[in-house]
């Protein structure tokens, strides 16, 4: 037993597969390494064709039972998940922040707390999902929002614990069961997290947790013929890849992808506020889909702005992301910072200049960066880099600033900073985006649709949307007493 556990920051934490209610062992396993100092945290399950094929049978015979059961019962069963949760918050922090190296103090003040609230806001939505009835010559319609099936859940590495729940919540309140894939790179709280759900009692095979390579098992999965819905975020290519599996069984399919979405910054703006939204981009060291990494700002406020943008990125300090003072960690893995470090060497060698950084940091940092003369058309401006890393372009008309907002093929997110409403009503409502801040970034209410544009995404989920994405929605049409048909 205990080979199958590895401590974590004092955390135990179990290597294997959650399948049908039980630990599943592979018979190989893959080393699971910390991007804070390198060092193995464990060597992990690495999932098979078979293992995967297992985690949907668990998920297909779970399914009756799970979806008959009564709405309030799901909704306490979910309630009790995010109990779990807080009880166990620190340790979720502690062992996500070795797994990812994103900020202990983010994970225990915001993602953690975001985790539990995944739950409960799926749950109380559920308790609350209605319409109100309509009539059609006499004929009553009714709506309604049927589970739809097993769906297979697959995460990205920067915000894991977080983004699973926010597939994993509405997917089991819609009275569906789950597969769960984490990502490689950080298999450790989905783990955690089955632990916790099989505390508060949520019966075996609702939730299942294969772990390894999306490489390996991720067609297994996503072409399954039992599969009823497949959510999943993460990079573009491999969305292409899971939409042609998933087409085999037309199985329906939500996909959040990446953006290069833009921070557009007019004269009229406070400037403050401007500069701060646009360091606050470096946060989670680039790695947030969300990030507004193209800051177009209005010509006459460029060098002001350039000034005290330098000033105020200074005084981030980059280190162990365990330390309170830190404000940036280290990337992901050596892999991702040769990546990033490509992109910022050959933007450099295509004319770009770096304003600050453009180079590594120390371990597996990388500086945070603002590059500027960069073309419209170049790679910098177009592809998203996933590490701390902004371009500065300017504008002198409102109209530009629209045109080079949206001209990328991505469609995320978008931020403006201005001073005049007007304005901010204007230029929010043309560009093409899922989600637009005017004066503010990452606020989010779960209540809200949350997804992409273009090739940032297929579907919203949140709120509603995530139940008619999860759901066979079904109308049903009952003529009035006494009807006799249509002779
Ligand atoms: N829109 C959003 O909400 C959002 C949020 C976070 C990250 N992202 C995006 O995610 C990307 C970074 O994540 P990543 O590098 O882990 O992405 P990725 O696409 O490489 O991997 C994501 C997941 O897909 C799995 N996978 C890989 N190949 C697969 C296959 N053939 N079939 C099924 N699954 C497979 C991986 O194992 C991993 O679990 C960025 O582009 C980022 O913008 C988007
Ligand atoms: O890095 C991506 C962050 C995504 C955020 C959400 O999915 C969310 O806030 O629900």
């Amino acid at each position: 037993m205990t080979e199958h556990l590895s401590t974590v920051a004092g955390v135990a934490v179990d290597t294997r597969h959650w399948i049908g209610g039980e630990r599943v062992a592979s018979a190989e396993t893959f080393t699971d390494v910390s991007p804070i100092d390198g060092s193995t945290l464990a060597e992990i399950a690495r999932g098979t064709a078979m293992d995967a094929a297992a985690a949907v049978a668990a998920a297909k015979a779970a399914f009756p039972g799970w979806a008959a059961t009564p709405r309030a019962e799901r909704a306490r069963l979910l309630h009790a998940i995010a109990d779990g949760v807080e009880k166990r918050l620190e340790d979720l922090a502690i062992v996500e922040t070795h797994d990812n190296g994103a900020l202990l103090r983010s994970h225990r003040r915001g993602v953690m707390p975001r985790a539990a609230h995944n739950f409960r806001f799926f749950a109380d939505w559920l308790l609350k999902l209605d319409h109100e009835d309509f009539d059609t010559r006499g004929h009553t319609n009714t709506v309604s929002w049927d589970p739809a099936g097993p769906c297979v859940l697959i995460t990205p590495w920067n915000a894991p614990l977080m983004l699973a729940t926010w597939k994993v919540a509405p997917a089991l309140a819609a009275g569906n069961t789950v597969i769960l894939k984490p990502a490689e790179w950080t298999p450790l709280t989905a783990s955690l997290l089955a632990d916790i759900a099989a505390e508060a009692g949520l019966p075996a095979g609702v939730l299942n947790v294969v772990q390894g390579y999306g490489s390996e098992i991720g067609d297994v999965l996503t072409s399954h013929p039992d599969i009823r819905r497949i959510s999943f975020t993460g990079s573009v290519p491999t969305a292409k890849r899971i939409s042609a599996s998933a087409a085999a069984n037309l199985t329906p399919l939500s996909l959040e992808l990446g953006g290069k979405s833009p921070l557009l910054v007019f004269a009229d703006t406070d400037l403050d506020l401007a500069v701060d939204l646009a360091v606050e981009q470096y946060d989670n060291a680039g790695q947030v889909c969300l990030a507004a990494t193209r800051v177009l700002v209005e010509e006459p406020l460029v060098d002001e702005f350039t000034r005290r943008f330098v000033a105020k990125a200074a005084e981030l300090r980059q280190g162990d992301p365990r330390e309170a003072t830190t404000d940036i960690g280290p990337n992901i893995h050596p892999r991702q910072l040769e990546k990033i470090d490509g992109f910022v060497q050959r933007a450099i060698a295509a004319g770009a200049r770096a304003v600050i950084g453009g180079h590594r940091g120390a371990g597996q940092h990388y500086a945070p960066t603002l590059l500027t003369d960069v073309a419209q058309d170049s790679e910098i401006v177009q592809e998203e880099v996933f590490g701390p890393v902004l371009t500065l372009q300017t504008f002198t008309t409102e109209d530009e600033a629209v045109r080079l907002a949206n001209d990328t093929r991505f469609g995320l997110a978008a931020t403006v900073a201005t001073g005049d409403h007007e304005r901010a009503e204007r230029v929010t409502a043309q560009l093409v985006a899922g989600t637009v801040w005017a004066n503010c970034f990452f606020v989010r209410d779960l209540r809200a649709p949350f997804g992409g544009s273009r090739h940032s995404g297929v579907g919203r989920e949140g709120g509603t949307w995530s139940f008619d994405f999860y759901c066979d929605v079904k109308n049903t049409v009952s003529a009035p007493k006494g009807w006799r048909g249509h002779g």
